[in-house]
């Protein structure tokens, strides 16, 4: 049986990484004006705003996405860019990463342009905690659906803002587009916030959680828009792809459509299920979509000590 020691958890809820999305953006701001919402016994739960620049210019960053900038040479280096220096100032406060000070849990509030609806993001099929989290707040928020995108690949993963605490877990938010604020994605991103903390108060009062699985859906590979020579794009998501997102792409399915309406099919293996369809702030990515496949993951027993 997994536990965990120690009187209290140490919990922070991270808004504005990314200074244009809104929902996480507003409900931070709110709870620190009035933090009862998210007071939870025995847990100390901080929000914070991790890009205040960016959030004031309302942009995704000023100099580098925050989001890819706790890497291990970003956090022991000095040229610094503002997000770096913010990236170690906040592995300061809340790491430092992977060490035993860390704080235990850390929420990162997204919103996204693709139809994802209400998406939990986890980096480790090996964190038992944060699995038994989501199947918990998977079981509360029923018949609504809450999909849950692991990022853990070999080359796809990144170094997230939340990646300093024990258990990161990103929350994302779609619909919205960038800058905008929408009451039922800002509602929904708000309820399952409140299962989550509320797991961890049940957790932290000594419930045992017994073994559970759940599914999951593992980033597989990232697809480019078709481009020129240039770099310049000459197709876009195909109107049967657009807002399909966790829906089956088969192959032969139309993937992109070009300027003067050719439809370009996709061509992988088997069955995959695409996210981050035309995600706003990945055009500088290079990447139109990623593909995922499901996956059953099975989380043991946690029980406080
Ligand atoms: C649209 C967006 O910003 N998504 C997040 C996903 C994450 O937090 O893992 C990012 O690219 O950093
Ligand atoms: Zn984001």
């Amino acid at each position: 049986m997994l536990s965990s020691e120690g009187l209290y958890q140490l919990v922070a809820i991270f808004g504005g990484t990314h200074g244009n999305e809104m929902s996480g953006v507003t409900l931070v701001n709110l709870w620190i004006q009035n933090g009862k919402e998210i007071q939870r016994k025995g847990v100390e739960t901080k929000p914070f705003i991790t890009n205040p620049r960016a959030v004031e210019k309302c942009t995704r960053y000023v100099d580098t996405d925050l989001n890819r900038a706790f890497t291990t040479e970003n956090l022991s280096g000095d040229d610094l860019p503002y997000e770096v220096q913010r990236a170690q100032q906040i592995n300061e406060t809340f790491g430092p990463k992977g060490s035993p000070e860390a704080y235990d849990v850390i929420f990162d509030l997204h919103n996204t342009t693709s139809n994802m609806g209400c998406t939990l993001i986890l980096e480790s099929s090996k964190d038992h905690f944060n699995l038994q989290m989501m199947h918990y707040i998977k079981k509360a928020i029923a018949p609504d659906s809450c999909p849950v995108l692991l990022t853990e690949h070999p080359l796809l993963k990144y170094s997230t803002s939340r990646s300093v605490a024990k258990h990161p877990i990103g929350l994302e938010v779609g619909p919205q587009p960038q800058g905008v604020l929408r009451s039922n994605i800002f509602e929904s991103m708000r309820l399952v916030l409140k299962h989550a903390l509320d797991f961890i108060e049940l957790f932290n009062e000594g419930l045992e959680f017994p073994p559970c699985t759940v599914d999951v859906f593992r980033v597989s590979e990232k697809m480019d828009y078709p481009r020129d020579t240039n770099g310049n794009i000459i197709a876009m998501v195909h109107p049967n792809l657009q807002d399909c997102d966790w829906e089956p792409l088969n192959p032969g399915d139309p993937m992109f459509q070009t300027f003067d309406g050719t439809t370009i099919r996709y061509e992988g293996a088997g069955t995959v299920y695409p996210t981050f369809i035309n995600e706003a702030a990945y055009y500088e990515k290079q990447q139109a979509f990623v593909t995922t496949r499901r996956e059953t993951l099975a989380a043991g027993a946690i029980k406080k000590t």
